[in-house]
């Protein structure tokens, strides 16, 4: 049944979900409020009234006000953008959301029941809530605008994110850009700004998304095909660098947002296999490895933290991500795969270690029964998605591995967004 989804409600706020909301009760059913925190009052406005047994809704007015609500850190989330959704929560207390958020789904998704374990805290990560992010991607409107996308809309919001590091968004306006293009952006390790036009999706050039089904399907098509990059400032292979080790990363490809993301997940990898004791000469599987960073730090920190790499298959589908992989490491032992891990690690020998770095959807069922069938000692499984990170644990549970330590990472502050490391042993 669908209803008018424009109704304001009165609603106590009392709890926090996994995905940045607040929940309250209303006639029975709960309401996920996007902008309101635990313990607030506030008014809210319905968004979505078509499930029988939740509603979702925005905040329309506080009118008891939490404690940990602040003057919201960036400007462009306050004006409708979908960036810094928690920008207007004190950040020690986004960290407590975040911890309670992935306690949460660890209980109920990945069956955890934190009696032989702690919970795990969300660590800060960098010393700043702001300007933390060394990629992003702007939409550019009718006028030649650039912005970023609106949480619930598809207008463009000039007003500037607070993430970005200095200088990554210094002239976007000016930078040529035409409208309904797309800017990527890319700091690089020694903060130079590099960006490119991405054409625009298929007939979508005018940035208007316009409704309609046979413009949805075409657009649909459009946006999985590869889409041309023209120059727009610097170079379009950007130099990142974690420890003595240096990548060169096409402007479009895939590297952490976070500044300080590669070195921390690297050194809690290592920290990690070292308390579960792994030890002697290892061979390991790098999986959805992409530019094979975790590679490096076990190849480069393994002998300090007790273990040597004998040799490393690294699977990942990107071939850009792939072919640094190859330049960075081309005279270690490290054999790079191109593919599926789902299709490709059937094939590969036997690891003593895994490491699995999985996109938002997780590894899934198939794949982490395919890890524990090669019985490897320890995996260090990797999520940037709270509830995937707890399916695929629960699923690593029912092979009879354990769980030995975790860690959370405030990887995306002012975000509901968190970053979690597990390392598994049987
Ligand atoms: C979260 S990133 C991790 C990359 C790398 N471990 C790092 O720390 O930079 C996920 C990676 O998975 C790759 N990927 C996505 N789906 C995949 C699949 N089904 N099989 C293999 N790799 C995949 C992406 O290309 C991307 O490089």
């Amino acid at each position: 049944m669908t209803r008018p989804a424009e109704r304001l409600l009165e609603l106590d706020v009392t709890g926090y979900a996994n995905g940045g909301s607040g929940i309250a009760r209303s006639a029975g059913r709960v309401v996920f409020v996007d902008g309101a925190l635990p313990g607030e009052r506030v008014v809210a406005q319905i968004t979505d009234d078509s499930h029988a047994a939740y509603a979702k809704a925005v905040v329309h007015r506080v009118l008891e006000p939490s404690a940990h609500r602040v003057e919201p850190g960036c400007r462009a989330a306050a004006a409708g953008a979908g960036c810094c959704d928690l920008s207007f929560v004190a950040p020690d207390f986004a960290r407590s959301l975040g911890a309670q958020a992935l306690a949460d789904v660890l209980r109920r998704i990945g069956g955890f029941d934190f009696d032989d374990l702690a919970q795990p805290e969300i660590e800060a990560l960098g010393d700043s809530s702001t300007g933390w992010r060394i990629r992003t991607r702007l939409a550019v409107d009718r006028a030649g605008r650039a912005g970023l996308r609106g949480r619930r809309s598809a207008q463009i919001v000039t007003e500037p994110c607070a993430a970005p590091v200095t200088g990554l968004l210094d002239g976007v306006d000016d930078l040529g850009a035409r409208p309904g293009t797309e800017i990527v952006l890319m700091a690089d390790a020694d903060g130079g700004r590099h960006a490119g036009e991405l054409a625009a999706a298929g007939d979508g050039r005018d940035g208007r998304g316009g409704p309609g089904r046979r413009r949805a399907q075409r657009s649909r098509g459009a946006r999985s095909a590869p889409r041309a990059l023209r120059p727009l400032d610097g170079a379009d292979s950007v130099t990142h660098r974690v420890g003595d080790r240096e990548w060169r990363i096409r402007v479009t490809g895939f590297w952490q947002a976070h500044r300080d993301a590669p070195r921390v997940y690297s050194m809690a990898a290592l920290e990690m296999l070292a308390d579960v004791g792994v030890h002697g000469r290892v061979h390991v599987w790098d999986l959805y490895g992409g530019a094979g960073v975790f590679s490096a730090a076990l190849l480069d920190g393994g002998a300090e933290h007790g273990f040597e790499v004998s040799s490393i298959d690294l699977v990942d589908t990107d071939p850009g991500a792939l072919a640094a992989a190859r330049e960075t490491l081309a005279s270690d032992p490290v054999h790079a795969h191109r593919g599926g891990v789902a299709e490709s690690i059937a094939g590969l020998r036997a690891p003593q270690v895994v490491v699995s770095d999985p996109p938002r959807a997780g590894a899934g069922l198939h794949v982490v029964d395919a890890i524990a069938a090669a019985r490897p000692d320890a995996v260090v499984h990797v999520g940037c998605d709270a509830a995937s990170f707890a399916r695929d644990l629960g699923r690593f549970a029912t092979h009879g591995y354990r769980v030995r330590g975790w860690r959370g990472f405030d990887a995306f502050p002012m975000t509901h967004h968190i970053e979690a490391i597990a390392v598994l042993t049987l």
